[in-house]
């Protein structure tokens, strides 16, 4: 691909591009990360490609994400979201922060989504969470079991309390159903098509039908978390993030008398909590317990400090962490290896852009790449092992923020449109695991092959997921 432009400046290499469909011949559609890794090993750390008449820079390494998303130099220009059909259709024209521009009003909402975290962070939530974790292991005995259908129930009752503060009977099949459903939408190939004719949303063709079938599932669950809280809602008591919402309704009141702070905005808020945070945060989960199926000397060693910090009686906490180096560094090591959003999109709308020595122009997708970024041999040394060690100093502590290994690690991005769930989702997945392990030994299954924990075998799709799998629990002897 010719990269330099007319007026001498140079747009990122990449490979060569078809008239009508671009890279699609480069580009497996069904594991876009794989395929941009490979194209990666080739063009390097930024590259440009084309699907259709979509323009994309895809960025590749750690350096260059943190670069354009992260520094003050840029933070305006590339953490645009593209105007795109589900932002629009689905999400009450882009009144959420996911799919938000880059305006004042995104970033307002993602406050009052910050805010509306907190009654989920107290340490009796926590604790209650851990104890309901406990009971449904409990229930397993000594018999092989899935773990993902414990984690699928235990993390959408959670975020039905981070939502509505309560879990009412139908509300975890209610979620679920919204998020299969809307993955469907996800595929690329639907989503490319409802984006260049919106009008199919209207027609009975497959696209349409699915498009509206998701529509419905969207509404019943928004008068389940919007209408019903708001019911029994009660002034000065704040049961979670829609009451939240309520109270900051009641309380920033514009001159017309309305609040700044629509109902579209909370119907987007609660869906962007469900969407962005229930399978990325239950994935990652699954992924630690497959790392420590195929790893029990971490297993060993993660017990062996949860036994010097947290009496064997007393449930692991927050404050905990900071003692428990080596069971954060289990965490990290699979939120890096198993990278379960392993691309986000931007969006360059403000004008061209001069990036590590090229430039993208205005009109670019820009796509952080954290698939390659955290599998980059350039910086972790054997990035397809699990080495939780790696994070860790010659005394056994956490490394210094500074260091290259901690600002290369991120898999819940950077900067302005860094994830809102950062250390809601760091918390419970933390004292998930270590719940889990300072209680069981979790081995193999007895009676079906243990699943590879490779992440490249992963369903993927937006949030990469792996395949059912077994675990068996044997209880430690306090
Ligand atoms: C392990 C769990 C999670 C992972 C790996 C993850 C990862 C990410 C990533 C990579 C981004 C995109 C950053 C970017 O566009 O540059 C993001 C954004 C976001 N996440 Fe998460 N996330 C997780 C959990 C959660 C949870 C629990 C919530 C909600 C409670 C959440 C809500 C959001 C929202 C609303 C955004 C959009 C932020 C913005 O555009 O400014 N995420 N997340």
């Amino acid at each position: 691909m010719n990269t330099r432009r007319s007026d001498g400046r140079k747009v990122p290499p990449g490979p060569d591009q078809s008239l009508v469909f671009g890279n699609f011949k480069d580009i497996d559609t069904e594991r876009v990360h794989q395929s941009l890794h490979a194209l990666s090993k080739k063009y390097g750390t930024i590259m440009s490609i084309r699907l259709l008449r979509r323009k994309i820079v895809v960025l590749n390494s750690a350096d260059v994400i943190n670069e354009a998303f992260g520094s003050e130099q840029y933070k305006d220009l590339l953490n645009d979201k593209a105007q795109g059909f589900y932002g629009t259709y689905l999400v009450y024209g882009h009144a959420d922060v996911l799919l938000g521009p880059c305006r004042d009003l995104t970033f307002r909402i993602k406050e009052v989504m910050s805010l509306g975290l907190r009654p989920a962070m107290v340490p009796s939530a926590l604790a209650g969470d851990c104890r309901k974790l406990l009971e449904m292991l409990g229930k397993h005995g000594s018999n092989d079991f899935d773990p993902a259908d414990d984690l699928q129930t235990l993390f959408a009752e959670v975020t039905s309390k981070l939502i509505s503060g309560e879990v009412k009977d139908g509300d975890v099949k209610l979620m679920w159903d919204f998020v299969d459903w809307s993955n469907r939408l996800l595929n690329p190939s639907v989503e490319s098509l409802l984006k260049n004719f919106p009008f199919l949303r209207h027609l009975p063709v497959k696209v349409g039908v699915l498009f509206r079938e998701v529509l419905a599932k969207r509404d019943v669950l928004l008068a389940r978390y919007l209408d019903t809280t708001r019911e029994t809602y009660v002034k000065g008591k704040v049961r979670g993030l829609v009451d939240t919402c309520f109270a900051i309704q009641e309380n920033e009141i514009r001159a017309n008398g309305e609040s700044w702070l629509t109902d579209d905005m909370v119907r987007a808020t609660i869906l962007d909590t469900i969407g962005a945070g229930l399978v990325s945060t239950t994935n990652s989960v699954l992924a630690v317990i497959l790392n420590l199926l195929h790893n029990p000397a971490c297993q060993d060693r993660m017990r062996q400090e949860l036994r010097a910090v947290v009496h064997p009686a007393a449930l692991v906490t927050q404050a905990d962490m900071n003692g428990l180096p080596y069971c954060r560094a289990v965490v990290m090591e699979t939120l890096r290896l198993s990278c379960v959003v392993p691309i986000v999109s931007h969006y360059c709308s403000a004008g061209d852009v001069d990036l590590a020595g090229y430039t993208i122009e205005k009109g670019t997708m820009v796509w952080g790449n954290l698939w390659s970024a955290l599998h980059d041999d350039h910086i972790w040394v054997e990035p397809w092992s699990f080495k939780p060690e790696r994070f860790l100093d010659d005394d056994g502590k956490l490394l210094p923020k500074e260091h290259k290994f901690m600002k290369a690690l991120i898999p819940l991005g950077v900067g302005r449109r860094i994830c809102v769930g950062y250390d809601f989702a760091m918390t419970r997945i933390f004292a998930f695991v270590t719940t889990m392990v300072q209680h069981y030994d979790i081995t193999p299954p007895v009676d079906t092959e243990l699943l590879s924990n490779d992440p490249n075998l992963f369903s993927a799709g937006a949030v990469l997921q792996p395949d059912r799998f077994k675990c068996k629990l044997v209880k430690i002897q306090k």
